[in-house]
């Protein structure tokens, strides 16, 4: 089992090391827009992740194909943090849009969005999906680098740097391993080896990966489902379930869609669909009554008769 010791979790240099310190194993919802990340504060989920999958959907309606660009995303994760200010957010920044110079430009510009971690992978952009056919990987060195820049631009900034490699698909498990090292040692908090195929891959990449390590779960993706504890006892310490909430809206949206289509109302499908009161509660509309009402008898000093 990996311990908790290793990479400073237990120091809390950062939120999200803090996170891990309390809680061993953090679950990060993935999330796609300021609406999903408050229900997941509401829901008690203490960390989000940001997922450029998601954000490509719901921002873009395109896949998860390197179409996004980092000041899209930044600037969805401004909307994010300004409406859950009390959620650690944390983000998929793909390939972080460039060279070292874009990466430190990136990190800061999320550090000031007020994230407070990023993911920053080694494929070839245009990126694909981790799941997808196709990838392609950077050298090792060229990834390192841009690791070494984000943690220069990081600082002393409560910013949590992951790096991500996608180099199990094309080359292998072991090379995979060996590159999530090096960039630990270029200055990344912790590792995500993308995709392992198997519990037995699974265990691979603890026993082979030093310090802390991510696992992501996709439905229907190559690696098999686990849940916290498990990936706890297995030595995982960050898991973000990247996908759940954009494959629920969709089913959601699909299935309203049809209703809407085949029947023109939604008056016998109201299980479908949550109420009106049930929706106001969910985005706090009586917090905005309580601020209305404060301002609606104001009157500043001097005018008052
Ligand atoms: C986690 C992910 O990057 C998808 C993936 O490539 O596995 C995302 O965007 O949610
Ligand atoms: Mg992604």
């Amino acid at each position: 089992m990996g311990s908790l010791s290793e990479g400073n979790a237990a120091m809390g240099k950062t939120t999200v090391h803090r996170l891990i310190a309390e809680e061993g194993s953090v679950l990060m919802p993935g999330i796609q827009d300021a609406f999903s990340a408050a229900i997941c504060y509401k829901t008690g989920f203490k960390a989000c992740f940001v997922s450029g999958f998601g954000v490509s959907a719901a921002l873009l309606g395109l896949p998860d194909f390197g179409l996004l660009t980092t000041a899209e995303v930044v600037e969805v994760v401004r909307r994010i943090t300004a409406g859950s200010p009390n959620l650690c957010v944390v983000v998929d920044g793909d390939t972080g849009g460039g060279g070292p110079l874009n990466v430190q430009r990136f990190i800061k510009d999320l550090i000031n969005a007020g994230a407070k971690g990023v993911f920053l992978e080694d494929q070839v952009w245009p990126k694909k999906c981790g799941h997808m056919r196709g990838k392609a990987v950077v050298p090792v060195e060229e990834h390192a680098l841009k690791i070494a820049a984000a943690r220069e631009a990081i600082g002393d900034s409560d910013f949590f740097l992951v790096a991500r490699t996608d180099a199990r698909a094309p080359h292998g498990l072991q090379e995979a391993i060996r590159r999530a090292n090096i960039y630990r040692e270029a200055g990344a908090d912790a590792t995500f080896v993308e995709a392992p195929a198997n519990r037995e891959e699974l265990d691979e990449v603890v026993k082979g990966v030093k310090g802390l390590r991510i696992a992501n779960m996709i439905e229907g993706g190559k690696t098999p489902l686990h849940t916290p504890g498990e990936f706890k006892e297995m030595g995982f310490h960050l898991i973000a379930h990247s996908l759940s909430t954009l494959y629920a809206t969709t089913k959601a949206l699909v299935d309203i869609m049809k209703v809407l289509k085949d029947k023109g109302t939604t008056r016998d499908d109201m299980d479908k669909i949550v109420t009106f009161s049930e929706f106001n509660d969910m985005i706090s509309l009586e917090s905005w009554y309580e601020t209305e009402s404060k301002f609606k008898n104001f009157t500043p000093k001097s005018l008052e008769s």
